[in-house]
């Protein structure tokens, strides 16, 4: 597995009155396989989450993953993290679902064909081959998150960070998109607020007002959100 680090990480934004912190310094090692983050809405779990492809950068505080310092090896970390995002249609800039997926391939599969092909192949491991020339704006919500995770899963990132990936989703898609997602080789940070997927990952960091309040074996966590909620 992949090893994060934050080292005293603290986040401001400009506000009216002054800097608003957004994340109040936090020191954390994620090494576990499954990783949820859960909490209120606007407790800073996208804002963690983000720090660790360098969406979002620390005011204070070093983010380290695997040795790459996010902040000056933005580059190599984006290729070992990929993310995730809780609305498919940010990822999907392509015509049809096999070029959205050839797209991601275009540094390792230098040659069109057999871009296709390995595109086709990737399409076919999570059951859309046959939306390959679909498409993406005729696809259901559902297939449009396989779709978009099938693009960043294509690079084969050591770490996937996915923030509300199943929010969007009716319940049997949410399962799905929940299974694939906790059945992954990868290393996994999960925002989520399906405290069941949740309580499914190893650990869970429990963040309420810019901090992590709790941080633990995750049925614990979830136990815990729900008692304080
Ligand atoms: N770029 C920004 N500028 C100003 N405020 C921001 C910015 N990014 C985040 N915030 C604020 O920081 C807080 C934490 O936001 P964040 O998106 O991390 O929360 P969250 O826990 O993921 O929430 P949710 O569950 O609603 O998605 C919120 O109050 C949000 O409005």
């Amino acid at each position: 597995m992949s090893r994060i680090d934050l080292d005293r990480v603290s986040v401001r934004v400009p506000a009216a009155d002054g800097d608003l912190l957004i994340l109040d310094e936090t020191s954390l090692t994620l090494t576990e396989q499954r990783i949820a983050l859960i909490g209120p809405n606007g407790s800073g779990k996208s804002t963690l989450a983000r720090l660790v492809n360098g969406l979002v950068t620390p005011t204070t505080g070093r983010v380290v993953v695997d040795g790459l310092d996010v902040a000056e090896e933005g580059r190599a970390v984006r290729r070992r993290v990929a993310f995730a995002f809780t609305d498919p249609a940010a990822q999907l800039v392509m015509p049809t679902a096999v070029e959205d997926v050839a797209l991601s391939l275009r540094r390792t599969h230098r040659d069109k064909a057999a871009r296709r092909r390995a595109a086709l192949a990737v399409l076919a491991s999570y059951g859309l081959e046959g939306l390959a020339d679909r498409s993406v704006h005729a696809l259901s919500g559902g297939q449009r998150q396989l779709l978009a995770l099938a693009g960043v899963l294509a690079t084969e990132p050591a770490v996937l960070v996915a923030d509300e990936p199943t929010t969007l989703l009716d319940l049997g898609n949410s399962r799905r998109v929940g299974d694939l997602l906790l059945a992954l080789p990868q290393q996994l940070l999960l925002v989520t607020h399906d405290l069941e997927l949740a309580a499914r990952c190893e650990r869970a960091l429990v963040v309420e007002g810019g901090r992590v309040v709790f941080d633990g074996a995750a049925e614990a966590a979830v136990a815990r959100y729900r008692a304080t909620a």
